[in-house]
């Protein structure tokens, strides 16, 4: 929804002004809808990232596209205001952060549009590896244009980062989604929880038992010699809805009553991504391969390509072997011709579908399978191996 600013109501008018602050404000999510501007807490986990958010909000440089207003706060304030127990903790995240350039920089808000327009729409005037995160999105966007759905319990973050070499930016999305699994690890491990098994649906998703549970959403653009990368993550934590969520799954596999937290699952992921996207940068995605194939659903899968030739359509069945050097699948026809795939290119559309050798659109009629297309349509389906 586009928000008109003769629309916007100030909800919050100066608070300082407005009472002590010993007293704190109580924000029902009731009162914050999407025609409010939304109020974006900046926050820093040292002094120089501090200071930014200090110029920042002085400078009133953060906007949103199409007009839409913001607020901007600084971590201090939070207090001010009282936003419910299941609210973004800032201070447990910054707290667990420890990383040297990767989300120090941190923007928080109870209710926006989407975290990826503040990141993507304010790049330049935000410090590169700064990450904005939401407790609910009036505007979550998906891939291929799809919405995203963004309730409560979620996390939904997105960060900033510039690169420069045009052939590793495509491969940057499989880092993320490594980084994300690799965090999940580590949480359990630090928590002595049990093994939860999150695997990556190439290109871009994450399932758990079959379900989708996470999407990685990137975007670059290019500008003075650079590109300049957004990325989203939205992964189901606390919800249950529309899928299944983590901690549904580690309830199932617990004795003991525990449960993840968006903050230690976010500042995990910042702490595994920057170690592993540094290896991506000076030694290349090669030396994160083998990971990255043992965490992934596509090993050895056997798939239908099914390719069209003007009105003739053609089915070969291929093995995936991995990835190739720009980042489509890399697979093997059983004559032995290797062949890239790609999910929306115009040479293939291919489906992958189950040993029932099942029509296309039976991928509708299966219930579990509906709401994950509806989170998430590509050209691509993978409905196991064959
Ligand atoms: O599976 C997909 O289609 C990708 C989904 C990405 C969703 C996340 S939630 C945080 C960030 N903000 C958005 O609006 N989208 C991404």
């Amino acid at each position: 929804m586009i928000v008109q600013s003769s629309r916007f109501r100030f909800l919050f008018p100066p608070i300082q002004k407005r009472i002590p602050s010993s007293l704190s404000f109580s924000v029902a999510s009731s009162a914050m809808d999407s025609a409010s501007p939304s109020m974006l807490f900046l926050c820093g986990k040292s002094s120089p990232e501090s200071e930014i958010a200090k110029s920042l909000k002085i400078n009133d440089t953060l906007n949103l596209p199409n007009g839409g207003k913001v607020s901007a706060l600084l971590q201090s304030e939070i207090n001010t205001f009282r936003f419910g127990e299941d609210a973004f903790n800032v201070d447990l995240f910054l707290n667990s952060l420890s990383t040297k350039r990767l989300g120090r920089f941190l923007i928080w808000s109870p209710l926006l549009p989407s975290t990826h327009d503040i990141v993507s729409h304010n790049f330049c005037e935000l410090p590169v590896g700064t990450v904005c995160v939401a407790d609910t999105q009036f505007k979550g966007r998906g891939r291929s244009k799809n919405a995203w759905e963004s309730p409560r319990g979620c996390l939904m973050f997105s960060f900033t980062l510039q690169m420069e070499d045009g052939k590793t930016v495509p491969l940057v999305q499989y880092v993320v989604s490594l980084a994300v699994t690799e965090a999940i690890k580590d949480v359990c491990d630090r928590n002595g929880f049990p093994f939860i098994n999150v695997r990556i649906k190439w290109p871009n998703d994450l399932y758990l038992n079959g379900l989708k549970v996470g999407g990685i959403l990137c975007t670059s653009t290019y500008k003075s010699k650079k590109f300049n990368v957004s990325s989203g993550i939205g992964f189901n934590v606390g919800n249950e809805k529309p899928t299944t969520c983590l901690n549904t799954v580690l309830k199932e596999l617990s004795t003991t009553p525990n449960e993840f937290r968006r903050e230690d699952i976010m500042a995990a992921f910042f702490n595994k991504f920057e170690m592993l996207y540094d290896i991506f940068i000076n030694q290349g995605f090669q030396t994160l391969e083998e990971l990255y194939y043992r965490t992934w659903l596509h090993s050895g899968q056997r798939v239908i390509v099914r390719e069209k030739n003007e009105d003739r359509v053609v089915e070969n069945v291929v093995t995936i072997q991995g990835l190739t050097s720009s980042g489509y699948l890399l697979a093997i026809g059983d004559n032995n011709q290797m062949c890239e795939l790609h999910p929306d290119g115009n040479r293939y559309l291919f489906l992958l579908l189950s040993l029932l050798k099942l029509p296309y659109d039976a991928l509708e009629k299966f219930p579990d399978r509906k709401v994950t297309l509806t989170h998430c349509r590509t050209q691509l389906y993978f409905m196991g191996g064959i």
